[in-house]
């Protein structure tokens, strides 16, 4: 294979397992390259190459994508095969076998791999909304917070991060594994939710705190030099907490992605980021990073009229357009950073 093909096809397979992994829409693949890809002798072993980086991928192994979304995925592969092939595939029929056998379970993965190597996994649901939550799976906001952080990794060196809303876990996980903080505070008023994220914590391989008072009690002694960062999950939910129990925490930095869906999230939120505004630490006020989609622009416009009339000066963190995630559809996304 000449060099040029090679990286063609090196492209092609990333794209095949970056979206696969992170569970994406069959419709957003790059199906179109693979056919023209598939017309060429070297077609068969691409193919098999494929279901190396997708359903036999080690991570999808070790914690598979839901059953339907295999099954529909191998249908489409071998669909693919046999429009320019006679000979059936071995492969590709026994992988499509071993998902018919397969339960379906409620929960799915999806894996996200970062530029390190490393990759972070979530179990989340399968539905959009459950239990009465949209915390269960995970937000484009999540994901573009998470690589504007892994570009800016300054931000959360060797500090202490809160992060509010924090859902199945994406934007969190991904700092600790890339960022360096010193801790990570993930938090949610949901029940189920927490269950979750305390399991995506684990998952990812990090310990939990045992006790959020008692750490927030004797937060060190911690060294800066530490890898791994102490991670906490806290149920925190913004109407309720008080400034003592935020301040407790000692965050230098707070985060939050897809929080502004609606007039009363956006009041709750502003609510607890005045509280906020008033824990000190060596003086300082922390900073906060609030990623959003542009989904209503009026819910937009009446955070930034709260924060105003909360005296919280804001400005947008210049848009990036890393794409180091694979998105479900294309929406316009904003963060703002906030000087509390
Ligand atoms: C749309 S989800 C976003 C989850 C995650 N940040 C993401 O972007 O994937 C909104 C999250 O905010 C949480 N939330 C909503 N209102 C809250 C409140 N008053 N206090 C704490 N968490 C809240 C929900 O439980 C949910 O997990």
């Amino acid at each position: 294979m000449a060099p040029e093909e090679r990286a063609d096809a090196a492209r092609l397979l990333w794209g095949f397992e970056r979206r696969f992994l992170a569970a994406r829409a069959l419709r957003s693949f790059p199906w179109q390259s693979l056919e023209e890809k598939l017309r060429d002798s070297s077609g068969s072993e691409l193919l098999l190459d494929i279901l190396q980086k997708t359903v036999k991928h080690p991570l999808c192994v070790k914690h598979p994508p839901s059953v339907k979304y295999s099954r529909s995925f191998l249908s489409e592969l071998i669909r693919k095969h046999e429009a320019v092939h006679t000979e059936p595939s071995d492969e590709l029929y026994q992988a499509l076998a071993e998902v018919l056998t397969a339960e379906e379970p409620t929960h799915c993965h999806r894996s996200y791999l970062l530029p390190s190597g490393d990759s972070v996994t979530l179990c989340e649901s399968t539905a959009i909304v459950s239990h009465g939550t949209t915390g269960l799976v995970t937000w484009n906001a999540a994901l573009y917070l998470a690589e504007w952080a892994v570009e800016n990794p300054a931000v959360f060196t060797h500090r202490t991060a809160l992060e509010l809303g924090s859902g199945a876990g994406l934007t969190g996980l991904a700092i600790c594994k890339t960022c360096r903080p010193r801790a990570y505070v993930f938090s949610d008023c949901h029940s189920r939710v927490l269950e979750q994220l305390r399991g995506n914590v684990l998952l990812n391989g990090f310990s939990l705190e045992p006790s959020i008072d008692a750490w927030a009690q004797h937060p060190g002694p911690h060294t800066p030099e530490a890898e791994r960062p102490r991670v906490a999950v806290a149920q925190l939910d913004w109407d309720t907490v008080t400034a003592p129990q935020l301040a407790a925490f000692q965050p230098d930095v707070i985060l939050a992605a897809d929080v502004l869906y609606g007039p009363e999230t956006v009041l709750s939120l502003v609510g607890v980021l005045r509280k906020l505004s008033t824990c000190r630490k060596d003086q300082r006020a922390p900073d906060a990073y609030v990623a959003f989609t542009i989904r209503n622009p009026e819910t937009c416009q009446l955070f930034t009229t709260e924060l105003g009339w909360a005296g919280i000066p804001w400005e947008e963190v210049p848009r990036h357009n890393q794409k180091l995630f694979p998105y479900e559809e294309h929406s316009e996304m904003a963060i703002l950073k906030l000087t509390l």
